[in-house]
């Protein structure tokens, strides 16, 4: 008899939209709230999850309040108020530096398209950073080495990468199911990664929010099976 094969859930889930999303505008590391629309997004994404019956031991989000609280709607919709919720700068979204506020068809006209789209979804591509660099006290204990004045997708990675390999690698090799609430482009580098999908083509993809993105992983963490509910 064949040893039974341990299968393990990560659910990623970007949050419901933000006001910053409905109005357009860069947001990166601005912390603004979810509109009514991406309240109930959060609801429907966990009425979805509620109804695939995963049994999770821990929740991840970052430390702004759009994804902070579509967790929490989340949580409450599959019952499991409970779980411990780990919040991390790492898993911000990548930081946008000086066009954060700016209108996305204003930064068309300003600076063109093919630039513009680089920006948004290439790899390296760092925005036009800011001058100065946060002075949130939320982010007073950050490492030096980081950089918050703008950072391109390659850049984000390298602070989700750590996240993920110290706080939700070790809980899935454990065959424990993990959920992170977190935002386009920092799900975008771990789907990336995930995925094994290259640095050019990394900009074809796209994160809805709301949409909760189902991975069944094998014991070396492999993806075996990937569902997007609702889609
Ligand atoms: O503004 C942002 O921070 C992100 C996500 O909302 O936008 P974009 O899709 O342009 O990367």
């Amino acid at each position: 008899m064949g040893r039974k094969k341990s299968m393990v859930k990560l659910v990623l889930l970007r949050h419901g939209e933000s006001v910053a999303n409905q109005q357009n505008t860069y947001t990166g590391w601005s912390d603004v709230p979810l509109t009514a629309k991406g309240r109930a997004q959060a609801e429907q994404a966990g009425a979805q999850l509620a109804a695939q019956h995963i049994p999770f031991t821990a929740v991840h989000t970052s430390i702004l309040q759009r994804a902070i609280v579509t967790a929490d709607i989340v949580m409450d919709a599959i019952d499991q108020l409970y779980l411990p919720i780990h919040k991390s700068w790492r898993l911000n979204e990548r930081h946008y530096g000086a066009l954060r506020g700016m209108n996305k068809d204003h930064s068309r006209e300003l600076f063109g398209q093919a630039q513009v789209a680089k920006w948004r979804r290439g790899y390296s591509d760092l925005p036009p950073l800011l001058a100065h660099t946060e002075t949130d006290r939320k982010y007073a204990g950050l490492p030096a080495s980081i950089l918050t004045r703008g950072e391109s997708l390659a850049l984000a990675w390298q602070r989700v990468q750590p996240y993920y390999e110290d706080m939700v690698v070790p809980r899935l090799r454990r065959n424990e199911n993990q959920l992170i609430v977190a935002h386009g482009s920092t799900l975008r580098a771990l789907i990336k990664y995930l995925d094994q999908i290259s640095d050019a083509d990394i900009d074809k993809v796209e994160v809805g929010n709301g949409v909760p993105i189902i991975y069944t992983l094998d014991e070396r963490l492999h993806v075996v099976h990937k569902e997007l509910l609702g889609q």
